[in-house]
């Protein structure tokens, strides 16, 4: 690692200290303003960050950061999606929430690489989108602008995630009708509920955006081919994977059924992966199982 990101991961530790401080991670002045501060120094491109040589100590505190920003970010949705909630028209003051257009960007360049692995004439059927959470931004933004014969399933474990979300969707007769929320922890989800061929979308994270998102690597997706893996370098954090799962799998490991887990991928830095609100997977199918 060069004198850049020793500089770089010298500061996002400071922050780290900072936060850590902080008696609430519900949103304020100070909680904005040092997570700003720490998406601001993790957004540019740090191409000799290794994330596999930092010290660990290092490793975790990016292991907190992960879980802090996904609980800070919760803890946002679910203000915004209260005083949302209040309002007669929620989806139509969307905006309302501050990074409402961040989350237009990232929708549109999932739906955009998404297009290119789905048949020509393919509006799919189903998507499952895991980690919906109380501002369902993503499921919303993909129904209304991109996919609007799509039935979403949104899951997540958290009752009063599904209850404000379901509040906010139940006040567009339309979009209710193909927005369903189901209450489950995706761990117990297994991957026989995905057919063959159907495909598999997940944010992951890149260089140093990785203090703020856990990382997915190709190799941890068994049973699925990877299509495609896209690093942004702009104000949109989350890198996307594509992936499909395969009709003959030859390297899954198996359970007692003969079934292959859908795991989300957890690397052993990253504990905390399979559990981080911020790192989701969108399933499409194109085939019903
Ligand atoms: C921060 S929210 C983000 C979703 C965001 N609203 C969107 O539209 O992209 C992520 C959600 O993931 C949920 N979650 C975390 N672990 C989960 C699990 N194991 N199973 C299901 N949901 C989970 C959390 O409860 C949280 O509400």
């Amino acid at each position: 690692m060069g004198c850049q990101e020793e500089l770089l991961v010298e500061k996002v530790c400071e922050i780290y200290e900072k936060i850590s401080r902080l008696e609430t991670l519900k949103p304020s002045k100070d909680v904005n303003m040092l997570f700003t501060q720490l998406v601001l120094t993790c957004m540019p491109p740090s191409p000799n960050l290794d994330l596999t040589k930092l010290s660990k100590t290092v490793q975790e505190i990016r292991s907190k950061l992960i879980r802090l920003c996904g609980e800070a970010e919760g803890l946002l949705e679910t203000h915004f999606s209260s005083l949302l909630g209040s309002l007669d028209n929620p989806l139509d003051n969307l905006n309302l929430f501050p990074y409402f257009s961040n989350y237009l960007k990232l929708s549109h360049l999932e739906f955009t690489i998404l297009r290119r692995h789905l048949a020509a004439s393919a509006c799919p059927a189903r998507a499952a989108f895991v980690g919906s959470g109380p501002l369902p931004l993503t499921s919303i933004v993909l129904a209304k602008n991109h996919l609007p014969t799509t039935a979403f399933h949104n899951y997540d474990i958290d009752p009063l995630a599904n209850s404000l979300a379901s509040r906010l969707v139940e006040t567009d007769p339309d979009l209710s009708k193909h927005m369903f929320f189901h209450t489950t922890n995706i761990l117990d989800v297994y991957n026989r509920y995905m057919a063959p061929g159907a495909i598999l979308m997940i944010r992951s994270a890149h260089g140093a955006r990785a203090f703020l998102y856990p990382v997915v690597d190709s190799c941890d997706l068994r049973g699925f081919e990877v299509l495609s893996v896209f690093h942004p370098t702009d104000e949109v954090i989350n890198s996307v994977v594509i992936a499909r799962k395969l009709k003959f799998p030859m390297h899954l490991s198996l359970d007692h059924e003969g079934l292959a887990p859908l795991m989300l991928p957890c690397k052993c830095s990253d504990q905390i992966q399979a559990f981080c609100p911020l790192n989701h997977e969108v399933a499409i199918e194109e085939h019903l199982s």
